[in-house]
Parts: C-alpha cells; sequence; structure tokens
C-alpha cells in the first residue's frame, strides 16, 4: 500500500474498528462486513460481548460468519431481517461524499444487502482508502455465471475494461455462487451514472459502487480520528 507500512495500516484498521464501537448499543442487531478491517471490528466486537454488551449480529460472508461464531458472536439469518441497527464494514475506496468501492474480498452483495438494511451504516477505514475519485481501484461486479457473455458484452459497451477473477489460477466463486468480474472504468467522474447504468445490466447481481448507502466513514489517520459524514 503506498506511502503507509502494514504495521502502521493495521493500528490504524483496529483504531478505527474501535472507535466504531461508541455507536452500538445493547440489544442491537449489527451487519459484520468482511475483509481485513472488518475483522478487527469483529474481534472487538467479541471482547466486548464477553464485557457484557449484548447484540445479536448478521453477517455478509461464510467467512464472517465462521469468525463471528468460532469467538461467540450470535448470528442471525440475514433473510429473516427486515431491518439491521447499524453495520460496520470496511471499504477499497471512499470519497468525502460517502460513496464507495467495495468487493475487493467478493462479498459485495451481500455487503449491500446489509447496509441497504441498516439504519447506520458505518464504514472503517485506515487513511490510505481515502480518494478525491473513485476508480483506481477497479469495480468488481457479481455476475450470474450464465450471464457472462452478456455481462462482459454490456461492460464493454460502457467502455470498461473487464477482467474474470481468479484465486489460486481458478475462476473466483462468491458466496452465492457466481462470478466476480473487476473492471476498470478509469477514474470515475459521475459514479452515481455509473452505478445506474450498471443496476441495468441483466445478470449482473450487483457492483461494488455503493452510492448514498453509508451514514459515516470513520477513518484513522496515525493516532487520529476523522469521521466523514
Ligand atoms: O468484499 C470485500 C469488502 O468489500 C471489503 O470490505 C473491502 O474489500 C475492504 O477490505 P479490506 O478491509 O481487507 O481492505
Amino acid at each position: 500500500m503506498e506511502g503507509i507500512d502494514k504495521n502502521k495500516q493495521d493500528q490504524e484498521k483496529l483504531s478505527a474498528a474501535k472507535a466504531a464501537f461508541q455507536f452500538v448499543k445493547n440489544n442491537d442487531v449489527v451487519g459484520l462486513g468482511t475483509g481485513s478491517t472488518a475483522t478487527f471490528a469483529i474481534e472487538e466486537l467479541a471482547k466486548r460481548i464477553q464485557a457484557g454488551l449484548k447484540i445479536k449480529a448478521a453477517a455478509s460472508s461464510v467467512k464472517t460468519e465462521e469468525l463471528a461464531l468460532s469467538l461467540g458472536i450470535p448470528i442471525l439469518k440475514l433473510e429473516t431481517l427486515g431491518s439491521i441497527d447499524i453495520s460496520i464494514d470496511g471499504a477499497d475506496e471512499f470519497t468525502e461524499s460517502l460513496n464507495l468501492i467495495k468487493g475487493g474480498g467478493g462479498a459485495l452483495f451481500r455487503e449491500k444487502i446489509i447496509a441497504s438494511l441498516s439504519k447506520n451504516s458505518i464504514i472503517i477505514t485506515d487513511s490510505s482508502k481515502k480518494v478525491d475519485r473513485l476508480g483506481a481501484f477497479t469495480v468488481p461486479v457479481e455476475v450470474v455465471p450464465l450471464a457472462l457473455q452478456y455481462v462482459l458484452n454490456q461492460l464493454a459497451a460502457l467502455n470498461g475494461k473487464a477482467v474474470l477473477r481468479k484465486m489460486d489460477e481458478k475462476t473466483f466463486v462468491s458466496d452465492n455462487g457466481n462470478y466476480i468480474v473487476d473492471v476498470d472504468f478509469g477514474l470515475l467522474d459521475k459514479p452515481e451514472e455509473l452505478a445506474l447504468a450498471l443496476n441495468q445490466i441483466d445478470g449482473l447481481l450487483a457492483h461494488g459502487l455503493f452510492i448514498g448507502l453509508t451514514s459515516k466513514v470513520i477513518m484513522a489517520k496515525g493516532d487520529e480520528i476523522l469521521v466523514f459524514e
């Protein structure tokens, strides 16, 4: 990561995670994100439960659910929840206008459902994630396998350079049994317009542009905590 070493970055992730807990109350349903930053929040939540906090949680991925259960965090099924009090998740990029790119870990669809259900959707980040314009990080999209070629055609028509995500030389498959395609649209002047265009593509289950879904971003920078809302 440019300009920040990993230890410092992890320290910032942990500080941002801790700062998010001022907003978590007893009896809340808490949405849990996925990724290295969300993992700091999940570990912190487990400590607070051991200290007496009473919450139930919903997980944005199989990995997060397994980690949460292993730490004694009670997990509710996402499909049973009509709303979530607060969610805590990471991001790959964010702007001061609270637009995000997410999905570096492939969990974008469930993360988006959780963010959409959340009354208070909190993003926690280290200082490397703040950008003036989204798009240096490619936009992940989740694609139903049988629609792959159709979706690739539509992405090309939007001038996106698409790469099918692989892991260990095999096609990456999401928790929902779908493919992830990472799309380079260059730096985005109008992320809202791109999000609307991607919403129109049949077979494209979800994209990693989170527009208007975030209540606040808590970013740690060194010893400082900055809140964007
Ligand atoms: O699919 C993964 C998520 O959207 C993550 O929240 C995002 O990729 C950020 O991950 P990390 O905290 O590991 O940088």
